[in-house]
């Protein structure tokens, strides 16, 4: 669905972007997480054809973005980290005016307009003014804006800052929503933890340049070469610590009583074997869990500064 190519941006001698790479697939949302300046905005902005790049290609849906920024944006909605809402309009007159844009009109617009307020979640804030939304509130309507032309891919920066914890709730809730509507979503964020239960991939960019990407489990992996496990048994946990400890990728045990936090260093196959090994010798194994890292966690290891 987005493909970028070697994307630079100088802004006069300051490079804020260096050679940026990335694929995002048809229905993915992917977490793009990077600290202030990290330069989000500015592959944001590029990509929707806000802004021009240095150098660099940016694909949507095949069609070259840079060339044809027109029929690229057929495809895109997207949501800014600071927008304008007219503040003398009401909630619906402000959808009409959008779908008005796009040749929607009369029952279609009114139909469109219902779904969208039910889906942000907004129905009953139909008829008052936008000035009298709260931040939060003018965020789910701004959402429901970019979604009156159906766009297949959305482009949403930073849209969880300045909401509380249910608009955050609330969001989420939304963009599995649009993921079920087959929707590709591209998110930004520094709120890490916000992303990681929704977020299929993630890329983190540090100074100008995508660290890594990947989906979760992925990056998760190339990051921490070992993997933690949460194994659990019905009883003798000192017998499960010592069959475990003669594996020779299993680098550190964590009893808590009938659980164990086993990290490894090794992928699904030694998981394999560390399973078969613990049947064989007849530990009374009944749960094993892969413990999934925080995103916050990968996000301070790849941006620390070396
Ligand atoms: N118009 C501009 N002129 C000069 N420098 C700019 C301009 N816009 C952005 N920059 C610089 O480019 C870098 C990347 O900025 P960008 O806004 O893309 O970062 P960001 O990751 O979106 O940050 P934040 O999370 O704070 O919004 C920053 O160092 C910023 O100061």
């Amino acid at each position: 669905m987005l493909e970028i190519r070697g994307l630079t941006k100088n802004y006069r001698k300051f490079t804020a972007l260096k050679g940026i790479n990335l694929n995002v697939e048809k229905g993915e949302i992917f977490g793009f997480i990077g600290p202030n300046g990290a330069g989000k905005t500015t592959t944001i902005k590029i990509m929707c054809g806000l802004l021009s790049p240095t150098n660099g290609e940016v694909y949507i849906n095949g069609i070259n973005a840079l060339k044809n920024i027109r029929r690229a944006k057929e495809y895109i909605g997207y949501m800014p980290d600071f927008f304008g809402v007219y503040d003398n309009l009401k909630v619906t007159e402000y959808l009409e005016f959008y779908s008005s844009i796009y040749g929607i009109k009369g029952d279609e617009s009114k139909k469109l307009i219902n779904d969208l307020l039910e889906l942000v979640n907004l129905e009953e804030k139909a008829d008052f003014f936008v000035d009298s939304l709260s931040r939060g509130m003018k965020q789910k309507l701004c959402l429901a804006r970019c979604l009156v032309n159906n766009p297949e891919l959305l482009v949403l920066d930073e849209p969880a800052s300045g909401m509380d914890p249910r608009a955050r709730a609330d969001l989420k809730r939304i963009l599995c929503t649009l993921r079920d509507m087959g929707k590709t979503v591209i998110i930004s964020s520094h709120i890490l933890t916000e992303l990681s239960e929704i977020c299929t991939s993630i890329g983190i960019i540090n100074k100008g340049e995508m660290v890594i990407s990947g989906n979760v489990e992925d990056v998760t992996n190339k990051v921490y070469n070992n993997q933690i496990l949460e194994i659990e048994v019905t009883d003798s946990p000192d017998k499960a610590e010592t069959v475990l400890k003669e594996m020779d990728f299993v680098q550190e045990i964590n009893p808590l009583g009938n659980k164990l936090e086993v990290s490894i260093n090794g992928d699904n196959e030694q998981i394999k074997t560390l399973l078969k090994i613990l049947i064989i010798k007849d530990v009374p194994v009944i749960t094993l869990n892969k413990k999934t890292q925080n995103l916050e966690d990968i996000f301070l290891e790849v941006t620390k500064e070396a």
